[in-house]
């Protein structure tokens, strides 16, 4: 695979990028009224509107060649069928294996991994509905009330970000919790509102390894001894999910009560598997099989339709647009759906832990720019925030917005109200206002001569901001598991284009090794002087503060 800036179409990007960059979006609106037809898809109840990009038919033309160029087809099937795409790990990237709702075989090692996810949803369907119709009781035989989902990383974000986007969808009586952080506040203020007989533990780590999560699951384990006294009740609070049996048992959770998924499934790529048990306990298994089928759908979408009409490769290719052309850091995700407060967060790590990097394929260096910094707030809130920025600030942000056009919570004006945000924002983008305009207004509010002219260029606005506008009907399981996948499938497209593989994370191992020393030094006596400057005084300050008390 060669090097995306040797591909043709990426040296026709870039004269493309030439003729068009002093274009305003105004402009190319004002010259094609069917700008709205040309440039937007509907798969389902979705709408995909780009057609405030900056784009031209010509430009659309070569991001769908650099697409073909840069062979996208054969690495979609090779992801599909299961090929060890994930070159540094020897490992299949099969996320879409987990919600394979038609059950096409899919082999890896020659072995079809489909009757293994079966029979893992099967568990999953018999202890998630034991645990909300109250059959499966705690140790002194009183039915689960809450659940703590403890993991980190993609054994948190995808879990926590889907429960909080599917409240409406939660059983009544049954609340679930996340602690993430090594920092004893998360676990402790959880543990506060919860009593040991009604709580089960949802232990959660791809690797069982993972420092942060043995930590506030061991915590976790001992305060429910404190009251339960009894090993044995361990068994009915407790549940691992994980790859790793032998690190579960000797944790002390019986390998029964756990949950298996496969070094195929990434861990930001994993909510899908049985790391999506708290989802299926707080929505039902049923609703959980609703999300799989909406991934499901848009996986079909993306493997089969052509580029010009498939939704994942569209924005992808948008994004390669802004990221290397026009030099864009950052891309911002703004959720018009309070439900989905926590999108951001959860696609930084599905983005910035898949392409934040900068070795190739072909293990070498790149020399050009990949996965940009993803970043974003529900609207409104972003409004009165960092949307200054956007409009009038010194960098191109390019932006994702997202709303359903039926709010869970029809209250009064509200939802109206909030889309007529959404709307105006997108419109206020790209069209910006300009001196003339801005001059006008001011003139009829009765300012002139200096004052007017030194307020003026405050008062102007560029425009020309690239949005991508996503509506649907309204956030249902189905929906959410379509949305997900589509940014998944994003992700997976520029990392083909970028030739990277989305897939490892080496970047995260660094700190740990580092932190593995760090600690014995923080309880042992002395001051250390092992380190750089900076990291000696840092922990000496630290080391002689606590000696005070
Ligand atoms: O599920 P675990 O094995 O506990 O891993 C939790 C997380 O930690 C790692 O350091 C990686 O950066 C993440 O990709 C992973 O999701």
């Amino acid at each position: 695979m060669p090097s995306p800036t040797s591909l043709p179409s990426w040296k026709a990007l870039e004269s493309n990028y030439s003729s068009i960059s002093g274009i305003h979006l105004r402009e190319l609106f004002a010259q094609d009224p069917d700008r709205f037809n040309k440039f937007s898809v509907q798969f389902q109840d979705l709408l995909l509107d780009f057609s405030k990009n900056r784009i031209t038919s010509e430009t659309f033309a070569l991001l769908l060649k650099l697409a073909e160029e840069a062979d996208l087809k054969s690495w979609i099937e090779k992801m599909f069928s299961g090929e060890k795409i994930n070159e540094t790990e020897g490992r299949a990237v099969l996320h879409v294996a987990l919600r394979n709702r038609a059950d096409r075989p899919i082999f890896v090692d020659g072995k079809d991994v489909m009757p293994e996810v079966n029979r893992v949803l099967a568990q999953m369907r018999d202890f998630t509905e034991s645990v909300r119709n109250g059959e499966w009781k705690g140790y002194t035989g009183k039915t689960i009330t809450d659940v703590v989902n403890i993991g980190i990383g993609g054994s948190d974000l995808g879990p926590y970000m889907v429960t909080e986007a599917l409240k409406p969808y939660g059983k009544p009586g049954l609340s679930v919790h996340f602690v993430s952080n090594v920092d004893g506040t998360h676990i402790a203020e959880t543990l506060k509102k919860l009593q040991p007989e009604t709580t089960l533990f949802v232990i959660a780590s791809k690797t069982f390894t993972t420092q942060e999560t043995i930590t506030n699951a061991i915590t976790a384990k001992n305060w429910f001894l404190e009251t339960a006294k009894d090993n044995a009740a361990i068994a009915k609070h407790f549940v691992a999910i994980s790859t790793n049996a032998k690190a579960v048992s000797a944790f002390g959770i019986d390998t029964k009560n756990m949950f298996e998924f496969w070094d195929w499934v990434g861990g930001r790529y994993s909510l899908w598997s049985a790391i999506g048990l708290s989802i299926a306990l707080f929505i039902g298994i049923d609703g959980f099989e609703a999300l799989l089928t909406g991934a499901h759908e848009m996986d079909e979408h993306f493997r089969q339709t052509p580029f010009e009409k498939n939704i994942p490769v569209i924005l992808a290719l948008l994004g390669v647009w802004y990221n290397n052309f026009f030099g864009a850091e950052s891309h911002a995700v703004l959720p018009y759906d309070q439900y989905l407060h926590r999108l951001p967060a959860y696609l930084q790590q599905g983005d910035m832990e898949s392409n934040g990097k900068s070795v190739s394929r072909a293990n070498q260096k790149v020399d050009y720019a990949t996965g940009p910094i993803i970043w974003g707030e529900p609207g409104t809130n972003g409004q009165h925030a960092f949307y200054q920025l956007i409009h009038q600030g010194t960098k191109l942000i390019p932006a994702d917005f997202l709303a359903p056009i039926h709010s869970q919570n029809p209250i009064g004006e509200h939802h109206p109200i909030l889309l007529s945000n959404f709307f105006a924002q997108t419109e206020a983008l790209m069209k910006g206002k300009t001196p003339a305009e801005a001059r006008l207004e001011l003139e009829k509010s009765g300012l002139a001569g200096d004052a007017l002219e030194a307020l003026l260029p405050h008062k102007v606005f560029e425009g020309n901001k690239p949005t991508n506008s996503i509506l649907f009907e309204r956030l249902s399981p189905k929906t959410l598991g379509a949305l997900i996948a589509m940014y998944e499938h994003k992700i997976f497209v520029q990392g083909v284009i970028w030739n990277v593989n989305s897939y490892d994370q080496w970047g995260v191992e660094l700190g740990k090794q580092l932190a593995k020393v760090i600690l014995p030094e923080l309880k042992s006596e002395g001051e250390v002087a092992a380190h750089d400057a900076s990291t000696n005084g840092l922990i000496n300050f630290y080391k002689q503060v606590k000696a005070k008390g």
